[in-house]
């Protein structure tokens, strides 16, 4: 059974149709790398997949379980309450390209908030697993301090490990590196590579072709809001079949 199964997904901003038809399957221990032009709808595309943009059709389940999701008046999808929203949030949790850590709380405290709040933990036992996971990506150190202590690798650590709190099914990264400068790219790639080797399930949206080249299960290229082309990174990347992957590849479509 597939941990997320995404079907028929469409999203369109009025007469702007920015997915026209997307399925996507990801077994566990899957990374699919999702990569494209500017434009062609792989934020949209994530957002989408845990409700932060609400679809115009289509249909998502984790592991098997569909989402209960209701027409709204303006024509949209949404999950039909919203505790059921916020636990399938937790399922698939998402590390923004701009960290959206909170920077009134400590490191700790960003980590613990989700699953005090959202799950019920208790402080001990949050506090136990943020220790856990804030050592794991190597920012156990700064756990008192404030995100704007920290360098723009160790704040998206923190925020990743804020993600693995939440012991998701699947994670979603959406451009977790593009907002970094360039010497920090590595340390964040790195947690991510060690991520995929044991086995998480991951959906990243990256223009960081060595990372979907070498850690990626499968490549997704997105285009005007459909799959144009999919596979393992060694086909997809190295014999590219349609002429805008070419031209993709080639740098010349940006
Ligand atoms: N809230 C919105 N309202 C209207 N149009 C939107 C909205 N969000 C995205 N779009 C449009 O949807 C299209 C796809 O945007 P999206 O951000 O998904 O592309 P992308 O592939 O992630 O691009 P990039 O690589 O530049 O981040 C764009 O044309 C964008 O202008």
């Amino acid at each position: 059974m597939a941990e997320l199964l995404v079907e028929n997904l469409h999203k369109s901003y009025g007469p702007h149709a920015v997915l026209q038809g997307v399925d996507l399957s990801a077994e566990k221990g899957d990374v699919i790398s999702v990569i494209g032009s500017s434009g062609s709808g792989k934020s949209t595309l994530l957002r989408c997949i845990n409700l932060l943009e609400k679809p115009s059709e289509g249909r998502i389940s984790i592991r098997g379980e569909a989402l209960t999701l209701q027409r709204r008046a303006h024509g949209y999808l949404d999950c039909s309450c919203a505790k059921q929203l916020q636990r399938m949030r937790t399922r698939l949790a998402m590390v923004f390209q701009n960290f959206n850590l909170w920077s009134h709380m400590t490191v700790l405290e960003n980590v613990i908030e989700a699953p005090m709040h959202v799950l019920g933990l208790s402080r001990g036992q949050a506090v136990e697993r943020a220790r856990h996971y804030l050592d794991q990506v190597g920012v156990g150190q700064r756990d008192r301090d404030y995100p704007a202590h920290l360098s723009g690798g160790q704040q998206q650590r923190v925020a990743i490990a804020r993600v693995l709190a939440m012991e998701p099914d699947v994670m979603l990264f959406d451009e977790p590196t593009s907002a970094l400068d360039p010497e920090l790219v590595s340390e964040v790639l790195a947690v991510m590579q060690a991520l995929a080797r044991e086995g998480r399930t991951m959906i990243v949206v990256t223009h960081e072709m060595g990372f979907a080249r070498n850690v990626s299960s499968q490549v997704i290229f997105l285009h005007q809001g459909r799959i144009e082309e999919q596979g393992l990174p060694a086909t997809v990347l190295t014999s590219p079949q349609s002429v805008r992957l070419q031209q993709f590849l080639s740098g010349a479509l940006k």
